[in-house]
């Protein structure tokens, strides 16, 4: 009987059925204006609010377990977001996120327990060399999310393009992502390679994983 109204209960939706097809085809998915100019303004009015409070620490590499900082591998700074002391903006911000999370674990059993966002600034001259998301100590990171907080006037020229190294039988593809406002990427945390290209201009985002276990 509860699985009758589990299933009268699911409404599908395109948006998320575009990233789960996108995920299994190409292993990554943009999505445009996940985020409105409205929340994306608030967000980042939030991000530069907790810098003005120093609030900021240089990323390291690899977890918390795990850390050092490297400043020829990454150079962005970043802040941890605590959903339980989330404000408005970062409320709503989980609120889309977990709503993505529920879908995935219900349509595709994706089995994802535990997720972890961060603000990023890129300062100028900042870039995050070729990586994988996963540490050697801790494997659970499925999916990376990236969201861009940059101004409605981001062009191409500032830099700081995501790099999806793509692998077609044997041969390398480079994806090159421009980190404009709005924009949500999604991709396998295990299996692309990927970077930042080195910014010109100061470039803001919410990074994180969705894990499992
Ligand atoms: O900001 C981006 O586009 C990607 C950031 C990234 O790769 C990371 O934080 O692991
Ligand atoms: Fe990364």
């Amino acid at each position: 009987m509860s699985e009758l109204f589990e299933r009268l209960d699911f409404v599908e939706n395109p948006q998320y059925e575009r990233i789960i097809s996108d995920l299994l085809e190409q292993q990554y998915s943009i999505v445009e204006a996940f985020f409105t100019e409205t929340e994306v303004h608030a967000l980042r009015h939030d991000l530069l609010a907790k810098q003005e409070d120093d609030a900021f620490k240089k990323a390291a590499i690899g977890n918390k377990v795990n850390e050092s900082v490297v400043k020829t591998i990454r150079g962005d700074q970043i802040f941890w977001i605590d959903e339980a002391k989330a404000n408005a903006s970062e409320q709503l911000f989980f609120t889309k996120v977990n709503d993505l999370i529920a879908y995935l674990n219900k349509t595709c059993f994706m089995g994802i327990l535990h997720k972890e966002f961060h603000y990023a600034i890129y300062p100028k001259g900042t870039f995050y060399k070729r990586h994988l998301d996963t540490f050697q100590n801790d494997d659970r990171r499925k999916l990376s999310i990236v969201c861009y907080l940059n101004d409605e006037d981001w062009t191409p020229e500032n830099g700081g393009e995501l790099v999806l190294y793509l692998n077609n039988e044997g041969q390398e593809i480079p994806k090159v992502i421009y980190p404009f406002p709005g924009r949500m990427v999604i991709f396998e945390s295990q299996l692309l390679e990927h970077e930042v290209k080195p910014v010109n201009t100061k470039r803001l985002s919410i990074t994180g994983w969705l894990k499992t276990r």
